[in-house]
């Protein structure tokens, strides 16, 4: 069943600092979203307002045009979120985490199963790479029955190979779900995306093609 997301008036100050200013847009099943910007631009405050654990100065969130507050968001299980910072107990092995996240069996197969994670199902948590654990994360994050899931920083951290088997695998769970995706590897996130903006200034800016992301002054040359 296909679902639509749609934010709209995201507004958030810190301070007498602005950083978001009437930010609006849609997410459907299907669509991967990329969402760009330089440090400090707010995609993550915008990414932990929609999942409700940053008060917004405003936000309307409506899910298949229902309107939702952002603290029913979690509750109710429409989006999965994976933060930028890690989330996982270092002192759990993977098989644990795996076994704790996927409520059943064939879920925690499509992990366990998963290319690569062979390789690490053995250890802990805390003896990782950097990479493995995001991959994990994300591979986690990916196998919710969440109808939308955001990424903040999937591919920070990965080697090349584990790069590709996560866009394969954006590229298949998106035929179930809508995904947000933000990250500085651009050339990554434009390899999966239908839709993309940059955030700068506060606001919103359609990008359609990469000279978009120069133009903008997000990075200097192609
Ligand atoms: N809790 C907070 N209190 C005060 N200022 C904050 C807080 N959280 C974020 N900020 C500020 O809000 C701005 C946006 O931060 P945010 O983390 O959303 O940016 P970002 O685009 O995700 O950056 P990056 O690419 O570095 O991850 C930054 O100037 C940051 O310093």
């Amino acid at each position: 069943m296909d679902h639509l997301l749609e934010i709209s008036g995201a507004y958030k100050s810190f301070g007498k600092k602005r950083i978001l200013e009437n930010i609006s847009f849609e997410l459907k099943t299907g669509d991967i979203l990329g969402v760009f910007g330089r440090n400090g631009s707010g995609k993550s405050s915008l990414l932990k307002m929609i999942f409700g654990t940053l008060p917004a100065n405003h936000i309307q969130i409506k899910f298949d045009s229902e309107i939702i507050e952002a603290n029913e968001i979690i509750p109710r299980q429409l989006i999965g979120y994976l933060p930028q910072d890690s989330f996982l107990p270092k002192s759990t092995k993977v098989r644990g985490i795996i076994a704790l996240f996927c409520d059943d069996e064939e879920k925690q197969n499509k992990v366990f199963y998963a290319p690569g994670v062979s390789k690490f199902d053995h250890l802990k948590i805390g003896q990782l790479s950097m990479g493995q654990l995001r991959y994990l994360e994300t591979l986690l994050v990916g196998s919710l029955e969440h109808p939308f899931i955001m990424l903040d920083e999937p591919f920070s951290m990965l080697e090349p190979l584990y790069k590709e088997l996560l866009k394969e695998l954006l590229r298949n769970l998106n035929q179930t779900k809508g995904i947000i995706v933000t990250d500085h590897y651009y050339h990554d996130v434009l390899d999966i995306t239908n839709a993309n903006f940059l955030l700068k200034d506060g606001h919103k800016i359609e990008i359609s093609e990469k000279m978009d992301l120069v133009n903008n002054g997000y990075i200097s040359s192609l």
